[in-house]
């Protein structure tokens, strides 16, 4: 009886919070969102629907959404810290309302589990009935749904707060949520989920539109750089591209009616102007309604050039790059744990597997991040230029030098990372000068200067085994040893399971075809029994050759867009041979060969040959 009171007392305290912190219209938007779960065929008492997606397709939702993953999950953790030990979790959805990524105390993510609220579970209103998340999509409105107003019975135990995520141009890109067992309901979890949605936004943008002008306002100069910013993106003739919520909000017009406008008309200077006043931070500007706002105005590609020795890098940081293989993910994983250590990093691998990719992201990830990445690649450059390149020489130090001596790889390393590549090719005179370098940390240039002390942190790579090279009296042994810190070896594409997510990403980022298109299932089903001796060279080549062989209405790559020469070089995988020639053939042929290494399970197979579960189910009826 007393336990009855209390939880009524509960449930009134409940209703009263959400009744004073959803506003007004909440009842409506509950009453319609119940009436289309009714109108879906749910009913209050039934069971949900608990199925979550294999990892494979989730792997693959996850690359599509890579832009809105990658954004949010810093900011998930940052909001994470300020809930954290509330009997809570928090969800990043697509738009479909798929969970992406979750994370959360342990306690309720055991509870939130057993209602499948975890990643690669799909909480549309379609499938849960009411939910903050599904109602949120529906509404385009951020929603609190609590206790009893979930539609599902089973999900009443739930307090959900939940943000819609918009895209730079206006579009839903996803949610984010933030639930909780419904007792510990708190009225400032909204307020920090849109704050977070937010940061999430304004994320997007700046990392979406990197080449275009763009304006950071606000009437108080010392808001430009907080969330409170406005921030509005133009193409180099001046045309809106996009603009956030506070930049809509500040110029007083919704993202559709700001597009007619243009960078004139809406902070009153042209390109050239902003362009010419780029330097003064904060900027005095006088918006279309005669409010004065300060701005700081970037325009990246009219930023200065970067400084020499400091090579290229691809935008790719080590998470990037783990796409879904466990081969390649346990790799990352090992190099996470030393990475900033000191401790140098050999990573081995066929041609094309990655290597100088992943030595890019290792300093991009390290502490040494701002400092320069300095590759070497030894096997390119003749024994004799080889030595001056990397220990520099001073003025004279031989005939052709030039005249004033240069500093040498290895001193332009200082404060970041040297990355040599095919060390393995290193002229063996030089391997003993490299090891008193990584003895001493001091370098001598040709030509007998003073040694300058140095500091960076080393990682090697080469395809060849050194190993074998050091047994033929190729490479040095001691400096094998200094080297070898921890080794790494990517996996082949061949090897890799996340083929379908690999050719997915490099359609999107590449976009050969001038759009992003898509590969055939029976594509991917050669793509899958190919032995790709180039790895992930050939495979960009091969995608961009195909695409470039589709017609304008086309959007997906098949079997005839694929060069001939890939064509004619296709080796088995296995040791099965294929039935038959038609590609129907080939790709039931690899469907069956799968499901029998993996003994009919159909998940398995599909994430071995990276296609759909669906895929392997057609191919199994054809
Ligand atoms: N995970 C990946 N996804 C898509 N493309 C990739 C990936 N990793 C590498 N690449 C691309 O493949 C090509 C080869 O990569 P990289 O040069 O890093 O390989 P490598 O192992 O160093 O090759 P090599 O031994 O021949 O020097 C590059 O164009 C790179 O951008």
């Amino acid at each position: 009886m007393q336990r009855h009171a209390v939880c009524h007392a509960v449930e009134r305290q409940d209703q009263q919070d959400v009744e004073r912190h959803a506003g007004r219209g909440l009842s409506e938007v509950i009453s319609n969102s119940h009436a289309r779960s009714a109108t879906f065929g749910l009913s209050v008492t039934m069971r949900p629907d608990y199925g979550v997606l294999p990892a494979a397709d989730l792997a693959l939702k996850l690359e599509q959404n890579r832009a809105l993953f990658v954004h949010a999950r810093p900011v998930m953790e940052t909001l994470y810290a300020q809930i954290v030990n509330t009997h809570s979790m928090i969800a990043l959805t697509d738009a479909s309302g798929l969970i992406l990524h979750s994370l959360g105390d342990d306690d309720f993510l055991a509870r939130a589990e057993k209602v499948a609220l975890r990643a690669g579970a799909v909480w549309s209103e379609a499938r849960q009935g009411t939910n903050a998340i599904g109602t949120a999509i529906a509404e385009r409105e951020a929603t609190t749904i609590h206790g009893d107003q979930h539609y599902l019975r089973a999900n009443q135990f739930l307090t959900c707060s939940s943000v819609p995520i918009l895209d730079p141009l206006g579009n839903l890109s996803g949610v984010l949520d933030v639930t909780g067992d419904r007792r510990s309901y708190h009225q400032h979890t909204m307020a920090l989920a849109k704050m977070s949605a937010q940061m999430i936004e304004n994320r997007l943008i700046t990392s979406t539109c990197t080449e275009a002008l763009r304006i950071h306002f606000h009437s108080r100069p010392e808001f430009i750089g907080t969330l409170m910013e406005g921030i509005a993106a133009f193409s180099l003739d001046g045309r809106l591209l996009c603009a956030n919520r506070s930049a809509q909000f500040q110029l007083g017009l919704a993202l559709g009616d700001l597009r007619a406008q243009t960078l004139e008309s809406l902070f009153g200077a042209s390109v050239d102007e902003m362009i010419a006043r780029l330097a003064a931070k904060p900027l005095a500007l006088g918006l279309h309604s005669g409010v004065a706002v300060f701005a700081n105005v970037e325009c990246p590609l009219r930023a200065p050039a970067p400084s020499p020795g400091m090579r290229e890098t691809a935008a790719s940081n080590l998470r990037d790059l783990s796409t879904g293989d466990p081969q390649f993910a346990a790799a990352i994983e090992r190099v996470r744990r030393v990475i900033g250590k000191n401790i140098p990093v050999l990573i081995g691998g066929e041609t094309g597997t990655g290597k100088d990719v992943l030595a890019n992201a290792i300093h991009r990830d390290s502490p040494r991040h701002a400092g320069p990445f300095v590759a070497v690649n030894c096997a390119s450059l003749p024994e004799t230029l080889i030595e001056a390149e990397l220990f520099g020489y001073t003025e004279g130090a031989f005939t052709g030098a030039a005249k004033r001596g240069a500093p040498g790889k290895i001193a332009q390393a200082n404060g970041g990372t040297l990355f040599l590549d095919e060390i393995g090719d290193m002229p063996f005179p030089l391997q003993s000068r490299l090891l008193r370098v990584l003895q001493e940390r001091v370098v001598q240039p040709l030509g007998g200067a003073r040694p300058i002390p140095v500091d960076f942190a080393l990682v090697c790579a080469s395809n060849r085994n050194l190993r074998e090279r050091v047994e033929q009296g190729a490479f040095r042994e001691d400096l094998y040893y200094r080297i070898n810190g921890l080794v790494v070896t990517l996996p082949p594409l061949r090897e890799r399971t996340d083929l379908a997510v690999v050719v997915d990403r490099i359609l999107r980022s590449e976009r050969f075809a001038g759009r992003v298109v898509g590969v055939a299932d029976e594509v991917l089903a050669l793509f899958a029994r190919h032995r790709w001796p180039g790895n992930f060279r050939q495979l960009s080549n091969v995608l961009r050759t195909a695409s470039a062989m589709l017609d304008d209405h086309e959007s997906q790559i098949r079997i005839a867009h694929l060069p001939q020469d890939f064509l004619d070089e296709p080796v088995p995988r296995e040791a099965g041979a294929i039935r038959g020639t038609r590609l129907d053939d080939i790709a039931a042929s690899a469907v069956a060969a799968a499901l029998e290494a993996h003994d009919g399970n159909v998940s398995a197979a599909a994430r071995a040959l990276g296609v759909s579960r669906t895929t392997v189910y057609r191919k199994m009826r054809s």
